[in-house]
This record gives structure tokens, sequence and C-alpha cells, in this order.
């Protein structure tokens, strides 16, 4: 498991990251979000020992991870640029990584360089920004990482490529237990594989949450009535947002999915639906809750 507490970071005056709380269970995908310097990068490099913070403590497992090699062998972190040793070809690239990751497999390696059809031979810095990302994938997963991050990694690959790297990612979770922090400025990118969903604004995390426990928490609800709906059930459900469409009301509510359907059913509407919500429309009304507007924050 990886811990943040209370973690502050400051450039001279600049507070990038104030009272950071953040907990990453192990073998989960952990999703930061946040729009352009809401301060997902400085969180990262603290993470992975680049910065110190000057406050609070920052644990894998319950060790620290500042100044603690042996911790950051099981850490592989690609940046939202990655880079490689210059003039060298993907095969001369695994044979360095090879020589510096004792959990390096070639094994893994053949497989990946097959599935994401990459030429070995050619120098890695000819290739487009999208394939050096492809890469970058497939040295990290080749070196077996315990724990990965990730800094903007879906930027620059085409559609085909984003699917092929996510069931890459989703399967090294469900086999090995990887954990995998992700960071990105959309929500939207990177929902359908996050377990877990953070939201970074102007260095504070506003809000952290686990999608299924999220995702059950919150319903979208229509009804109708023959003369209108009943005072006592938006009293009864308190809920987040409230609209007319028509005679159709539409609400948001949050609670249990079996209560809130069976004090609606007690009011006989004459149309009852309990709708999915996409995540970002949770988060809309989940940070509406806490006084944030989300499209302030997330762009
Ligand atoms: N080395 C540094 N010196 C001074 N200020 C910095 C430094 N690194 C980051 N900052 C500032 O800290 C804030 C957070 O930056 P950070 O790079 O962590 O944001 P980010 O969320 O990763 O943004 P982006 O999505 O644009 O990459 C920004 O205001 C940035 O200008």
């Amino acid at each position: 498991m990886i811990e943040l507490k209370n973690v502050s970071k400051a450039f001279g005056r600049f507070k990038a990251l104030e009272n950071v709380h953040l907990t990453i269970p192990k073998g989960s995908i952990y999703g930061l979000i946040g729009s352009n310097g809401a301060g997902k990068t400085t969180l990262i490099k603290l993470l992975v020992g680049i910065y110190r913070q000057e406050k609070g403590d920052i644990t894998v497992d319950g060790l620290p991870v500042y100044e603690n090699p042996s911790l950051k062998e099981k850490i592989y972190y690609i940046p939202d640029q990655p880079s490689f040793l210059s003039n060298y070809t993907t095969k001369q690239m695994a044979r360095y990584y090879k020589g510096f990751y004792p959990s390096w497999s070639e094994e893994r390696f053949q497989k990946l360089i097959e599935l994401l059809e990459v030429d070995v031979n050619k120098k890695i810095h000819t290739f487009s920004k999208g394939w050096q990302r492809q890469i970058a994938f497939i040295l990290s997963l080749s070196t077996n990482p315990e724990i990965l991050i990730l800094d903007e990694p879906l930027d620059g690959l085409d559609p085909v490529a984003r699917k092929k790297v996510k069931n890459l990612l989703i399967n090294d979770v469900a086999e090995r237990e990887m954990t995998i922090l992700i960071s990105s400025h959309n929500l939207r990118e990177i929902e359908d594989i996050c377990d877990h969903v953070g939201i970074i604004h102007k260095g504070t995390l506003l809000i952290e949450k686990e999608l299924d426990e999220l995702k059950a928490n919150i319903h979208k609800v229509q009804v109708a009535y023959k003369e209108g709906m009943p005072k006592e059930l938006l009293k009864n459900l308190n809920p987040l947002y409230t609209e007319k469409r028509g005679s159709i009301i539409l609400f948001i509510v949050k609670g249990d999915e079996d209560t809130i359907a069976k004090q609606i059913r007690k009011t006989n509407p004459i149309i009852f639906d309990l709708l999915p919500l996409t995540l970002e429309e949770i988060f809309i009304y989940e940070m509406g809750d806490i006084g944030y507007a989300f499209e302030n924050v997330i762009v």
C-alpha cells in the first residue's frame, strides 16, 4: 500500500502541494485527476523519491520512499515525456535494462514487442511520440515492477494503442497484483481502468474515492406522477440535484439503491426509472456536495 500523510511541498514561496492525504491499496489502479498545474507531477516526483517533501510522510508498505534504493527498485516511473539513451534502439535499451533490473523478463519483452509490433532495430528517437510511449511501456512492463507510476500515459496514443496498453495494464494488475498510479487531466480517458480516483486541485486533494463504492452510492432517478410529486419524497431523499423535464422529474440522490427504490415505490409513481451515471456525472455531484464546481477544476 502506498500512503501519503499530510504531505506538503513548496517551490520557494509557492505551495505546490498542501497537506495531501492519499492511499493507494496494493493491486489497485489509482487515477489521479487534475487540470494543468494542479500538482500531479509534483506528487508523482515525491512518490518516486525525486523530490523530498517539507512535511508529512510518504511510505510504501510502511517504509519511507526517499533515499530508499531497495524500494525504488520495485517502482517504475514513466514520465510525461519518456526519455531513452540517445541513439539507442529498443533492442539496445532492453539489453541495458536487463543489466539494471534484476526482475527483467526477456520472455515478457519478446511477447510485448510482438504484440505491439515494434521494430526493435530502429533507433528509438526516430519513432513518433506515440510509438516512443509504447516502447516505454514495453520496457517498463518487462521489468515486472511492483508499482508502476504513469504521468499522462495515454497522451499521443491512437485509440488502438490506448486499448492495447490499457489491456496490458489491467492484465498485470490481475495477474501479479501490480499497483498503478496514473495521472491524467481527463477523467473520461481513464475511467474504464481505474478502481480508485483522486481529484487534485491547486495542490490539494479534494476528493478520493473507490469507484465501486461510489457508483453503488449515487443514483439518477426519473419519476412522473399523475398529480404531482409528493413533497415529502424530496424531503426524505434529500437529492443533490433536481430537474423538471415536462412531466418527468429527474433527481440525483445518494444512498442505498433498495432503500431509495422502496421509498419511491410507496408514492405510486406512474413512471420510475433508476439510471446509471457516468463517472463524470458522479464527480460533478460529489464535488458540488463539497462546494466545488467540477468544470472549474477539471477541463
Ligand atoms: N521545479 C519547480 N519550480 C517551481 N515551480 C514548480 C516546479 N515544478 C512545478 N512547479 C509549479 O507547481 C505547480 C504544480 O506543477 P505540476 O507540474 O505538479 O502540475 P501538473 O498537475 O503535473 O500539471 P500538468 O498537467 O500541466 O503537467 C505549478 O504551478 C508549477 O508551475
